[in-house]
């Protein structure tokens, strides 16, 4: 029978973030900002990107945080490589470490490695001498809570309580700041213990700080690692539905934005998360399904992995489906012909390419030999041609320079070129000088839009031909 016993909730004055990335940097720099009283101390392995935190140029570029990490810096936030000190002083702490795609062993290519969240949780163990409240932040497959909970009781001294919650992170990149600052809601799962009801609450009083309690769900600690998975899973269900869509309008000339907008107007359907592309991206969306789908067939549920899976499967063909018409437009051959590629990231309003199509379409491109120019506002030269190098080939860091060129605006890139794909929808490429761009290009000047944002029938009056994905095929 479940106790009834109250505990008091712990007031929370201290808070360690392992993990100093795009969620753990922006999250608790949030909670420094809207709580004075509460000292965050945000810490990493990562000596180069603490240094980073602490200086003028952040790591990771995200609209708005730059004020509130300016703000509370040297205050009550604090970037340090201290892991220590920062769990040992803390009463909560968030784990906040990368959970990517095993690369090898069991699972390899759909689990979620722990690696990173069983060695913070270790460290903890050892580490702490007064209890503490643990919460998952990183995105971590059903039931991980309870391998943290039996790795810090085998691990801990005696008589030290450690209460592990399940607090997943649903901000966007690019809208972080808002996301945090505006949730749809915040959703911490616990063990429906005494203790775990009262460590729940402890979080719920953090996040009341600037959030309706209303909107803070409280669930159990499965229900909330799922929902995470779930959540990601769904939303890119839409996009390869859309996109799915996109492929039958190009064939009939139906218009696959007008189709999205009289399907969203639907208030069951909705109009979010309709847009066409050349597909998904971002480090999360293919990592929390392919753990979906690992999760399922682990469960011996194949129908299920299987479902989740085509979601990937149609994604894939979107940007080989994109890329492919590129080449076929343009006579069969890219070879030696100039390509500009507008955008890197696999969004607009941020530096981040983790599994940009962006990247996936530009090394289709460098195997048809094309000469590839790229420009991305906010993506260094650096990262660029690093996610071009095909790993394990010997000298490739050199022989890709000979194929791509990163360039220092559109116009830069553009010049000469044969054809112009869009490949992230980055706001200043509709306000671009066309004109212009057309004069400088060789002829045919050919634009392949994979985002929907330019106006088509201003680009042909100019002169281009022009293809935009679920447009019909209308060159
Ligand atoms: N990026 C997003 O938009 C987003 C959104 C929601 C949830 N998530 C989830 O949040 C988690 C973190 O994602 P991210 O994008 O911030 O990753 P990231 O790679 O940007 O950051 C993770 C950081 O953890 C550090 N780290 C790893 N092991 C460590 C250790 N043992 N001790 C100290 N530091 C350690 C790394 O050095 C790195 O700086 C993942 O599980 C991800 O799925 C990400
Ligand atoms: O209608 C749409 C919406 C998005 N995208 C693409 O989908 C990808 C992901 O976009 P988005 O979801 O906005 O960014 P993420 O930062 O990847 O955020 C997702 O992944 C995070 C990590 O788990 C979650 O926290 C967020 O809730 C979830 O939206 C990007 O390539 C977008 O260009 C489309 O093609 N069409």
């Amino acid at each position: 029978m479940a106790s009834t016993q109250q505990i008091t909730p712990i007031k929370v004055q201290k808070i360690a973030c392992i993990g100093a990335g795009y969620v753990g940097g922006p999250t608790c720099s949030m909670i420094a900002y809207k709580c004075p009283h509460i000292q965050v101390t945000i810490v990493d392995v990562n000596q180069d990107r603490i240094n980073a935190w602490n200086s003028d140029s952040l790591p990771i570029y995200e609209p708005g945080l730059e004020a509130i990490v300016k703000e509370c810096r040297g205050r009550n936030l604090f970037f340090d490589t201290d892991i220590d000190k920062a769990i040992i002083e803390a009463d909560l702490i968030f784990v906040s470490v990368n959970t990517p795609t095993k690369k090898s062993g069991v699972g390899a290519g759909y689990a979620a490695d722990l690696f990173y969240v069983e060695l913070c949780t270790r460290r903890i163990a050892s580490v702490a001498t007064s209890s503490k409240i643990v919460v998952e932040k990183s995105t971590v497959p059903c039931r991980t809570a309870q391998s943290m909970r039996t790795i810090l009781e085998a691990n801990s001294r005696p008589g030290l309580r450690f209460d592990i919650l399940s607090n997943p992170e649903f901000l966007a990149e690019g809208t972080a700041i808002n996301d945090l600052a505006n949730p749809d809601r915040v959703l911490i799962g616990s063990l429906s213990t005494p203790e775990g009801r009262a460590a729940q609450l402890s979080l719920v009083d953090v996040y009341a700080n600037w959030v309706d309690r209303q909107r803070c769900i409280t669930t159990g600690l499965w229900s909330s690692e799922l929902t995470k998975l779930a959540a990601n899973a769904l939303l890119a269900q839409r996009i390869s539905s859309i996109n799915a869509l996109s492929a039958i309008c190009e064939v009939t000339g139906a218009d696959i934005d007008e189709v999205a907008h009289a399907c969203g107007i639907d208030s069951r359907i909705g109009p979010k998360f309709l847009k066409s592309s050349v597909g998904f991206g971002g480090s999360c969306f293919q990592k929390d399904i392919l753990n979906l789908v690992y999760l399922s067939e682990s469960l011996n549920l194949p129908e299920v992995a299987e479902y989740w899976k085509q979601v990937i499967t149609m994604n894939e063909y979107q940007k080989s489906r994109f890329a492919k018409n590129v080449v076929s437009s343009m006579f069969n051959t890219i070879t030696h012909k100039k390509l500009a590629v507008l955008g890197f990231a696999f969004k607009k309003d941020t530096g981040d390419t983790r599994e940009s199509p962006s990247a996936t379409v530009c090394r289709f491109f460098r195997q048809e030999n094309a000469r590839i120019s790229i420009y991305d506002p906010k993506v260094p030269e650096k990262q660029i041609f690093l996610d071009l190098t095909e790993p394990g080939v010997a000298d490739d860091s050199v022989a890709v320079k000979e194929h791509v060129k990163v360039c220092t605006s559109a116009m830069e890139a553009c010049t000469g070129a044969e054809g112009i794909c869009v490949l992230t929808e980055w706001d200043e490429f509709k306000s671009l000088d066309w004109e212009a761009i057309y004069e400088s290009m060789a002829k045919p000047a050919m634009v392949f839009d994979g985002r929907g944002i330019l106006d088509a029938d201003k680009l042909r009056s100019i002169g281009f031909k022009v293809f935009s994905i679920g447009k019909g095929v209308n060159l």
